[in-house]
């Protein structure tokens, strides 16, 4: 068994791992990576940006069915599903290598392939051959597809976000299993891509959405491209042939369907890389579901033996299951990797407002707190909502993408800006002006001093904070949009 000490040893290369590696770096050369599984992220390999490649791709065949609707027309549609899903892969592989490219920075004597996992405190074995005592250790493993047992009899005509992107040609048709981001994201993009689709979701939820007001608008747009059904009533699951075959009630008709499929796509959530970590001998503080206790300003993990966070492990990324998302793991693990680095000293990083995206169409966005998090925050009372549709706004109507929901939250009495839920038109873009906004603290007020041009969407944002401006009695109620700000402005 080889032994080795290092100061900082940093568990799992993803976009964790990697910021925290070159933060960590600037204060030791004795910084190890170790990745058990293949380099790249899970960004690169199977998320954000292939899940993105195929999104484009069924964009491109909306838009051109779409075109119609201009009086253009564009002929017989045809989707070649290997060309389809060739670029997507293509495209997925130049990311991956940029990513790997990247990597070569780290001295090959710090980058470790194996899988890690803890023999006591300062201990990791990596493999069988290694033994790492480290001063310090950052968690970066990521986390999974969850794969429930009730899906398990569609066999190997069950896969998740992770098989889709091997795909080396379109299927015919496909079950979704879970209307979360990853759900909705993959199954609209497949269903514009022309795979038959449908879609079960349990208990409601849809996407990231609180506001009932909201969930309920968005299932119907859904629902007029792909049947989504959120609380669905699955009788059975069976491996039938070549195929799956699912039998559930109808959402509308109430009739027991049966229905074949050729995969079955499990999306239905994510689960943290910690359960092969050993983390009993961590000697750290687990929550009921095995995530250590930790705080997030340092990301410092909380020890067993005590009420103290000052522990010498962090954690960074979507094994901390707070936010999974990939500037969320960026931002740990570089306040995982200076606390590491400089440990005992540590301290508090900067956490940036919450913000999250769905690249559906419309897309989904929510920035900053939720309704239901205000109202824990500052009281029913406390809370002033305001909102917007996008159906008579005048740039969606214009471009025919006319359809969604803002839904904004601000504090009475000081009328600070809390949080708002998006479902529109390209709110991405909206969502950063808000989030944006957060950060400098702003009130509805102010916001409202902001310039808008004409004619674009964030006017519709404008009538959205009248509408909040004028709940929390510090303005007038818009009237007449036409009338103040020019065509549906
Ligand atoms: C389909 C999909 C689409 C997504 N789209 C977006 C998006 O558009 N925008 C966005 O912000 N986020 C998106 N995400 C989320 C984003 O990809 C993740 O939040 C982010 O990649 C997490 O990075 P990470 O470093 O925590 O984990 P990872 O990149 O998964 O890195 C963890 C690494 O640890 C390794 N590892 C695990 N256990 C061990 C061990 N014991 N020993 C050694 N190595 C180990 C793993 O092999 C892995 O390489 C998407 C996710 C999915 C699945
Ligand atoms: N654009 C982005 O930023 C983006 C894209 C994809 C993923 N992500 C990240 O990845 C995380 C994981 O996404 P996700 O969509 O896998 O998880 P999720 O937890 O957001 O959604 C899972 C969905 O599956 C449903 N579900 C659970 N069990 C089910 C069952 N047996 N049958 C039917 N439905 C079931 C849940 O009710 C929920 O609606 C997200 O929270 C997000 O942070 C981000």
């Amino acid at each position: 068994m080889q032994e080795r000490d290092v100061d900082v040893a940093i568990i799992g290369a993803g976009t964790a791992g990697l910021s925290a590696w070159q933060t960590a770096r600037q204060y030791s050369d004795e910084v190890v990576l170790i990745e058990a599984g293949e380099p790249g992220t899970t960004c690169a390999r199977v998320g954000c940006m292939p899940s993105k490649l195929l999104i484009a791709a069924a964009e491109s065949a909306h838009q051109a069915r779409e075109a119609v609707g201009f009086g253009i027309r564009i002929g017989d549609l045809g989707i070649d599903g290997k060309a389809v899903m060739a670029r997507v892969r293509r495209q997925r592989d130049a990311f991956v290598e940029s990513v790997l490219d990247s990597m070569q920075r780290i001295e090959p004597r710090n980058r470790i392939k194996g899988h890690a996992r803890f023999e006591a405190p300062h201990t990791l074995r990596v493999g069988d051959d290694l033994r790492l005592h480290a001063r310090t250790i950052i968690i970066a493993t990521g986390s999974r597809p969850h794969r429930p047992d009730a899906l398990h009899p569609a066999g190997d005509r069950l896969v998740d976000s992770d098989g889709v992107f091997e795909w080396e040609d379109l299927p015919e048709s496909v079950a979704v299993f879970g209307p979360g981001i990853v759900g909705l994201e993959l199954g609209q993009a497949l269903a514009r891509l022309g795979v038959r689709l449908r879609m079960f979701g349990k208990s409601g939820s849809l996407g990231p959405f609180g506001d009932q007001a909201l969930r309920d608008y968005a299932e119907r747009a859904f629902n007029d491209e792909f049947y989504l059904d959120p609380a669905a009533q699955i009788e059975t699951i069976a491996r039938d042939g070549d195929q799956v075959a699912i039998t559930f009630i109808e959402r509308d008709s109430g009739q027991r369907l049966t229905e074949r499929f050729d995969y079955l796509l499990a999306a239905t959530g994510r689960r943290p890389n910690l359960d092969r970590l050993d983390l009993e001998n961590a000697g750290l503080a687990l929550d009921d579901k095995g995530v250590p206790f930790y705080n997030r300003f340092t990301m410092q993990c909380r020890r067993a033996d005590g009420e103290g966070d000052d522990g010498h492990i962090f954690i960074a990324g979507d094994a901390s299951q707070e936010l999974p998302l990939l500037h969320e793991a960026n931002q740990q693990g570089r306040i995982a990797g200076h606390n590491a680095g400089r440990y005992p000293e540590r301290r508090a990083g900067r956490r940036s407002t919450p913000l999250s995206i769905a690249f559906t169409d419309p897309q989904m966005a929510t920035v900053g707190l939720s309704r239901d998090e205000a109202a824990d925050r500052f009281g029913c009372d406390g809370v002033a909502e305001g909102g917007a549709s996008f159906e008579d706004q005048g740039r969606a109507v214009v471009m025919r993408q006319n359809r969604g929901l803002m839904r904004l939250y601000a504090e009475h009495g000081s009328g600070q800006f809390l949080g708002a839920e998006l479902f529109g038109p390209r709110v991405e873009h909206i969502a950063h002006l808000l989030a944006w906004a957060l950060e400098q603290k702003m009130g509805i007020e102010r916001m409202l001093e902001m310039p808008f041009y004409h004619p674009v969407l964030e006017e519709g944002l404008r009538s959205a904070l009248r509408d909040l401006n004028s709940t929390l009695l510090q303005g007038p109620a818009m009237t007449e949009r036409c009338l103040e700000y020019g065509p549906g402005g």
